[in-house]
Order: structure tokens, then sequence, then C-alpha cells
């Protein structure tokens, strides 16, 4: 069983926050009391054995109420610090130390959970864990052998959540449940269900396919069988085929001698075929001779060889003679082709001068046509009768090669007077351009002094329109300045030197006054211009205001106008 040995708690709620307000507080077996009056700090003591057991923070402190206010120790930041010494399950001695930080914002604190590190010692040497939140958690509950739940509601419940056991039914039984651990129990029971049913469903395919698989392994048996059976017969047929092939290989040779055989017998029938009929032939023959025959030669062998050789002789010669011609007769057949294709090109070529000479006719007389009216253009004679000689058209050509070089001079002397003269207005151009620009250059300094003059027009207007409203005063001023300048006159003729320049100092100063008076008047007249202007539109908000009251404007209107917000009041006791 696990025991809480000591603990010691710097800077939770009322516990300090430097070195020597550290508090320990050691727990004594069977039991140990806590005794204090109202805020000594006995709850803290209970919140900070559930901090430092199971991690969990007291109800509403998440914002840093559980740290030290760092209001109350004049300081910025504050770290507090818990530190527990117990047994674990085993019996070991184990250090779990939690810090926090609490930092004090412009509003409000913030809250922090620091290094967290659970010491144990093994074989005479500290080990220390440091990790996150949830693994110490967890390490602690291992440690020592209580659930979460357990620390939380029953051995370290907060006072605030004492009742709980009065609580409404369903909040009762979860803590019930998580004190039993029940939820992971009805958890587990649903897990193992889950898995039961994947079991089974895992089986039922299983079978499914075991069933599929043996009718896949008969299949494969009874194919196997019948692939062996095949294969045995395909050796069978194999033995059998190269049997055949081995008596099939003199057969063949046999088959060859037989066709070669075949050929020379069909040759001499052929041989037999050509010699009886060439036999036939020269019986023909011989009969048709022995027919043909007017009177049979009546000398000897030798004579009749003699004769048949000159016959022969005669024959050839002919038959040279026939073969000469026939090439004679080949050439003369090619030579008249040749001639004919000349004379089709002849034919095309008299057909394309005849068109060129009937365009030639066509330009003669068009020459002529043009001649004539140039002629006539031109004012020469003796060109009125068509055709024409070359005698008469080489003169016509000389003729107008001279009219063409006047002309040709005339153009020339006429392009120099035409150059001549663009030249002139090209400058008078450019003088004019010149002008141009410096009237335009003119017109806007014009311009920029009509602008400016116009602007001191305005101004004077604005001048004379403020000085109208002091006008009168001035007018009123003037008139009692000449009074006293007067006044002045008199008495100094009437006065002596010493007093007169007395009065005439303080009249000056008099005057002095007035003037600043008369400015002061300037600057009220001005006010009261403004202020008249902020009444009248005061007014005109007003009537805008009563007509909107009544619904007489459109929204457009009524929103168009002064904007009431940034509209400044006049000031007070003027209007
Ligand atoms: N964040 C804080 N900083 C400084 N002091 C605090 C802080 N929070 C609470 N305190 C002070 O800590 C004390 C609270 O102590 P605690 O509630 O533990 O006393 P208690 O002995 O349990 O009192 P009770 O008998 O009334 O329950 C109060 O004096 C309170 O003013």
């Amino acid at each position: 069983m696990s025991r809480i040995d000591k603990m010691s708690i710097l800077g939770v709620r009322s516990f300090g926050i430097e070195d020597k307000d550290i508090q320990v507080i050691s727990f004594f077996s069977p039991l140990t009391v806590l005794v204090g009056p109202n805020g000594a700090g006995k709850t803290t003591i209970i919140e900070c054995l559930r901090y430092a057991t199971s991690g969990e923070l007291p109800p509403g402190s998440k914002g840093g109420a559980f740290v030290h206010d760092p209001k109350d120790a004049h300081e910025t930041d504050v770290r507090a610090q818990i530190r527990l010494l117990f047994s674990d399950v085993n019996g070991e001695k184990v250090t779990i130390q939690r810090s926090m930080s609490c930092t004090q914002k412009a509003k409000n604190y913030s809250f922090k959970s620091l290094e967290q590190v659970i010491t144990r010692i093994k074989d005479g040497e500290k080990v220390s864990l440091s990790s996150k939140c949830g693994d110490m958690d967890r390490e602690m509950i291992s440690s020592l052998g209580v659930s979460k739940p357990v620390l939380n509601h029953v051995i370290f419940c907060h006072q605030e959540e004492s009742n709980w056991p009065l609580s409404e039914g369903k909040a009762l039984k979860e803590k019930f449940d998580a004190i039993f651990a029940a939820t992971k129990y009805i958890k587990a029971l649903e897990t193992m269900r889950q898995l039961r049913h994947k079991q089974t469903q895992t089986v039922k395919e299983c079978q499914v396919e075991l069933r599929y698989l043996k009718q896949n392994k008969e299949k494969a048996q009874q194919i196997r069988e019948t692939v062996a059976t095949k294969e045995a017969q395909l050796m069978a047929s194999r033995d059998s085929v190269q049997q055949i092939e081995d008596r099939i290989t003199p057969l063949e040779n046999q088959l060859t001698d037989i066709d070669t055989k075949l050929g020379k017998v069909m040759k001499l029938d052929n041989d037999i075929k050509a010699l009886e009929s060439r036999k036939k032939q020269m019986e023909q023959d011989n009969k048709e001779l022995e027919e043909t025959m007017e009177q049979v030669f009546q000398g000897s062998d030798e004579q009749l060889q003699d004769v048949y050789q000159n016959h022969q002789r005669t024959v050839k010669q002919k038959e040279r003679r026939l073969a000469d011609n026939q090439k004679e007769l080949e050439k003369a057949g090619r030579e008249c082709q040749r001639l004919n294709r000349v004379k089709a090109d002849l034919l095309v070529e008299q057909g394309r001068l005849r068109l060129e000479a009937d365009r030639h006719m066509d330009n003669i007389m068009t020459r002529d046509t043009q001649v004539r009216s140039l002629s006539s253009y031109l004012g020469l004679e003796g060109y009125d009768r068509p055709p024409f000689s070359d005698l008469q058209l080489d003169s016509f050509h000389r003729h107008v090669t001279e009219r063409l070089e006047q002309e040709k001079e005339t153009v020339s002397q006429v392009m120099a007077e035409l150059q001549e003269k663009e030249q002139r207005k090209q400058q008078s151009i450019d003088d004019m351009r010149d002008k141009k620009t410096g009237l335009e250059r003119t017109v806007e300094l014009k311009r920029d002094l009509q602008g400016k003059k116009q602007q001191e027009l305005r101004d004077i207007r604005a001048q004379l329109q403020r000085l109208e409203g002091s006008s009168s005063r001035l007018q009123e001023l003037e008139s009692e300045l000449a009074k006293v300048e007067r006044e002045l006159h008199s008495t100094i003729q009437s006065s002596n030197v010493e007093e007169l320049k007395n009065e005439v100092g303080e009249l000056q100063r008099e005057k002095t006054d007035l003037d600043h008076s008369q400015r002061r008047l300037d600057k009220e007249m001005e006010m009261l211009n403004t202020h008249t202007t902020a009444r009248t539109q005061m007014d005109m908000l007003n009537r805008e205001k009563v007509s909107k009251q009544r619904g007489e404007f459109p929204e457009k209107e009524l929103t168009s106008g002064f904007n009431l917000d940034n509209f400044e009041l006049p000031l007070p006791g003027i209007l």
C-alpha cells in the first residue's frame, strides 16, 4: 500500500513565495489531523495534495488563483512549487515535484504549468523522470495504486465539491462509474463484444473461403491429373511422330529420284514428239515438193548438189539484200517520222508567226492612229493619211523628240520656279509658326496674369466685403479724428508748446487706443459675419429638420445637406 510521508509548499495561495516561506508538512500514521482557524490554509494543503497526486487544480482556479497573488507579493511573476514524498505500492520512496507560474498581465493573470519531475531511488541512485502532465499523472496513479477519480472525489475531495453524493442521478452515476472504473469495464465489454462479433464475421468469411479453397483444390487435383495424362499422351505421340519422321526421310529421297527420272522421261517423250512432228512436216514438205515439182532433175547427185549449193548461195544473197532493204525501209520510216514531227513544229511556228503578223499589223495601225492624233495635237503637217513610210516615221520621230526636249526644258524651268516659290512659302510658314508660338506663350502668360489678377480681385472683394462692415465705424472714427485734430489745431493756437506737446502725446495715445479698438471692432465684425453665416446654416438645418419631421422632403435631400455631426455650434454669448 502506498503512503504519503511529507509535502513542501511554496507560493501556493497564502503560502509565501520566498525560500524562507517554504512550509513542510509531515503526515503521520495512521491519522493526521489538520487544525487551524479559518483562512489558516487547511483547504490549501488538501488542494496541494490533490494537485500533487492527480494533477487536478482546485475548482475555479484556472486563471491562476491557486498560485500566490502577484499583487500581494508585489511581483509581476510568481512561481509556485509543491513537492511530495511518498512510498509507492512497492514501498519504494518516490518524490514528485510540480511547479506553476502566474504572471500578472494588464487586465488578468496568466497561469502556466511548469516542469513536472518524478524522482525514484533505484539501486542506491536517484533516477529522475521529467515529462508532460499526462504522462506524470499516469505514473502517479500507477505508483500510488489509486485511480484518479478516487483521488479526486474520495481521498482529496475538495470541500466545494464534497456534496457530490447528494447530486442528481446522472451526475451521481457518472461519479460512481468513474470511482469504480465501471466505464472502463463497460467499454472493455463493448470492445470485447465488438471484437467477438468481428471475429465471428471473420470465421464465417474464412469458412466460406475454405469451402471455395477446397473446391479449388479438388479442381486443381483434377487438372493436375488431366495434365499428367495429356503429357503422357504427348510423349507417346512424340515417339510415334519421330518414328514416322524416320520413315519419311528415305521415302522423300526415293520420291526425289522418281521426280528426276520422271523429268528425264518427260523430256525424252517431248523429244520423241518433236521428232515425230518434224518427220511428219518433212514428209508433208516432201509430198508438196513432189506435187509442185514440174520436172524431175535428170542429172547426177553431184550436179544436183552443185545446183542446190548455187541455189543456196543465190537464196543467201537475196536474203542479205532483203535484210538490207528492210534496214533501209526502217531507216526511211524513222526519217519519215522525224520529218512529220518537223512538219508539225513548222506548222505550229507558222501559226504563231501568223498570229504575230496579225498583232504586228494591229500595232502598226494603232501606231499610225496615234501618230495621226499626236501630229494633229502637236500641229505637225503631212501625217494625215496612213499608212506612213519609214521616212515619214523617222521625220515624225525627230520632230517629236525635238518637241519633247523643248517641253522638258520648259518643265525644268517651271519646276525651278515652283521650288523657289515653295521655299519662299516654307520660309513664310516658318515665320508664321514662330509668331504663333510667341503669341501662344504670350496668351499663356496673359492667362496666368489674368488668373492672378482675378484671384487678387477676389481677395480685394473679400477684403472690401470685410471692410464694408467696419467702414461706417471707420467714418465715425475719421470724423472724430478730424474733430480732434481741429480741436488740437485750435488748442495749439491757444496753448503753449509744452502743454500742447503733452496733449499731443495724450491724443496720440488715444489715437493708438482708438486704432486698437478699430482693429478689435474689425475682428468682431469678421466674427459677426461668421456667426451670421452659421446662424443661417442653423436656420436652414432647423427648417430642413422641421420639413423632415413633416415628411416634406425626400430622403436624398435630407442627407445631402449639412452634416449635423460635423456642425459646430456658435460661441455662447454671441448668438
Ligand atoms: N491566490 C492567493 N494569494 C494569496 N492568498 C490567497 C490566495 N487565495 C487564497 N488566499 C488566502 O488563503 C487563505 C485561504 O486558506 P484556506 O481556504 O486554505 O483556509 P482554511 O483554513 O481552509 O479556511 P476555512 O477553515 O475557512 O476553510 C485565505 O486567507 C485567503 O485569503
